[in-house]
């Protein structure tokens, strides 16, 4: 239980509503009682009135009105108690498990890219729906159900003594062996729905994947392939399944069973009982019914352990990923106006899981305002270059300044709002073209979101849609081309207006025409504002205040254009060869 005390929180926040369905749990439980002393004092008057005992017909008449008006009376409140009780104790549950999935939601956030490299997407959504729900049993149902057997056997039991404590022995003795039944075919029950749930897991994620990857699957003409591998997932999903039904058909017979025999055991020694003159015959017909009203929650301990088992083991995967402490932490609530001046000052970067020096001392500065060109090889460490900018991993103190101060020491909200980033791999949400721009502005006008489009190029591509702007996308934008995908992620940046741009070789999937075009229009909406352009390409960075030259995250050259093109090296030659391609 020590994992699921991080429920306690919600418990305190909520105890007004958990008191009322507590308290209206014990009162409906106590209801209960009454309806078989009813009955029993219903069947002892007509026993009485056949034998002889009585003779008054109308007092046998009215007793029975009164009784079924009774009946009718008690069973109505027990059911408006029992209707509060989910009200109250089911909606709790339900409140949790919306603040538990919100608060995890928050937390996932808040946690950096690390820990979205070393665990799978599965697993995040596996936490945060099928775990929070096996936690909302324990707080819902597992209470309600706790809490309604108590009530009985308190109320129930000691009615049950005083009545006929022999007959109450005898009977109540299957009872614990039903709730270890219970217990045991509980646990295998959970054993083999853990393995039936991974193999769903399997499933879904192969099936995801292979959609994903139709258009692969399809050029390859491996269908077929493909198919039996699903097949025999699928087989192997069914087995499981049919291994897990045998041990769930089991539950209610065994139930059944048991009933029988405590039902057995009422009619043979309250039988033997009455003929001795011990009890009376309404005694007999009452235990008939609490026996059958106490085999349900006897059965329930058992079923409420094993979900109590499966709620802490849930928790504690919840809590392992909420004890996580973000990497990226916020150091500075001060709102902090960003001007746009970017220092690295000996800068190394290796990437921990990898444990690849990315970045290898490496020193530059961009003006607020400039244009900077970053060129290189693949894999040259452009992209990092990018990324520590976003702060979306942390760099040694002091090596990387904006504003002068050291960008650990900034107000990260700040920092973030003040960046426009074009990704290498741009994405788009499956949500229409306006919307996709729009996440960039949420409150932007349909004028600037046909500005930002038209300033990346692609606006004309877009009004050629039957549905315009108010296209939808495919998952991750499929339906878009490759250069119109990553024009629409430019305009998504543009729309933001922000003082430091970042474009990651976002310009590689259109044609020279277009690159020139957007450039141009770079040009004019980036003039007070800090420009960071990775390329392949001499005609994207060419324009630029300054170009730096990576290579394996070393700087070998930086200057201008012109400088570069005059100077042996890795700039020139590149100029020269695409100059050469251009002239073929
Ligand atoms: N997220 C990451 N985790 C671990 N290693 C990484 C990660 N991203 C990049 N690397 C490694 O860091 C090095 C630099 O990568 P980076 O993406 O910065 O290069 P790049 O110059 O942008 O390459 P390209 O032109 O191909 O985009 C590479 O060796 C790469 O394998």
């Amino acid at each position: 239980m020590k994992e699921l005390q991080y429920i306690n929180r919600y418990f305190v926040k909520y105890r007004g509503r958990l008191l009322v369905g507590l308290l209206v749990t014990i009162i409906a439980a106590v209801f209960k009682l009454f309806v078989p002393i009813i009955i029993g004092d219903t069947v002892n008057v007509v026993r009485e009135y056949i034998t002889g005992e009585i003779t008054d017909l109308e007092f046998v008449k009215s007793e029975l009105v009164k009784n079924i008006l009774l009946i009718l009376g008690t069973t109505l409140l027990a059911a408006i108690f029992t209707f509060i009780m989910r009200q109250t104790i089911i909606v709790v549950s339900r409140y949790v498990e919306y603040d538990l999935k919100d608060e995890v939601y928050q937390h996932y956030q808040k946690l950096s890219l690390s820990f979205y490299k070393n665990n799978r997407t599965g697993d995040l959504m596996s936490r945060i729906s099928e775990d929070v729900g096996k936690v909302r049993m324990y707080v819902g149902p597992a209470i309600m159900y706790s809490t309604t057997t108590i009530t009985l056997f308190l109320v129930v039991l000691p009615y049950m003594f005083f009545k006929a404590p022999m007959l109450t022995l005898y009977v109540v003795a299957p009872l614990p062996i039903l709730s270890v039944c219970v217990y045991r075919l509980s646990l295998a029950i959970h054993k083999r729905s853990t393995v039936v749930q991974q193999y769903l897991s399997k499933l879904t994620t192969f099936t995801q994947e292979s959609f994903s990857g139709i258009s692969v699957i399809k050029a390859y003409g491996i269908e077929p392939r493909i198919n039996s591998e699903f097949v025999t997932l699928s087989e192997g999903s069914r087995d499981k399944n049919l291994h897990l039904v045998k041990v769930q058909a089991l539950f209610f017979p065994l139930m059944v069973l048991l009933i029988g025999a405590s039902n057995l055991l009422v009619v043979y020694i309250g039988g033997k009982q009455y003929i001795d003159g011990l009890i009376d015959f309404g005694t007999i017909v009452q235990f008939l019914i609490y026996v059958n009203m106490l085999t349900w929650p006897v059965a329930i301990v058992g079923w409420v352990s094993s979900m109590v088992q499966q709620a802490e083991a849930s928790q504690k995967r919840i809590n392992e990923f909420l004890q996580q402490v973000p990497e990226i932490q916020n150091t500075s609530s001060e709102v902090q106006t960003v001007h746009g001046t970017i220092e690295f000052k000996n800068l190394s970067f290796t990437y921990q899981d990898t444990n690849i020096t990315a970045l290898k001392n490496i020193s530059f500065s961009v003006k607020a305002g400039e244009t900077l060109a970053i060129v290189g090889n693949t894999g040259s460490g452009k992209s990092t270059v990018l990324e520590l900018i976003g702060r979306l991993y942390d760099v040694a103190p002091g090596s990387l300044l904006i504003d002068s101060i050291p960008i650990a020491n900034r107000n990260l909200d700040n920092l973030r709002d003040a960046i426009g980033y074009v990704p290498q791999d741009a994405f788009l949400f499956s949500d229409s073209i306006k919307k996709n721009i729009r996440f960039g502005k949420e409150e932007a006008t349909d004028e600037e979101v046909v500005k930002a489009a038209k300033n990346a190029a692609v606006h004309k591509n877009i009004i050629d849609f039957s549905n315009g702007y108010d296209t939808v996308l495919g998952e991750r934008g499929i339906s878009l081309s490759g250069g119109q995908k990553q024009r629409v992620s430019i305009a998504r940046a543009i729309i933001k207006d922000p003082k430091i741009l970042l474009f990651d070789d976002c310009l590689s999937a259109v044609d020279t025409e277009t690159e020139e075009e957007i450039l141009q229009n770079l040009q004019k909406i980036s003039q007070n504002k800090t420009t960071i352009i990775v390329s392949h390409r001499v005609s994207s960075a060419k324009n630029a205040d300054k170009i730096i030259v990576l290579e394996e995250g070393q700087i070998i050259q930086q200057g201008t254009h012109n400088e570069l093109i005059n100077l042996e090296g890795y700039y020139k030659e590149l100029y020269n060869k695409q100059l050469s391609e251009k002239e073929i």
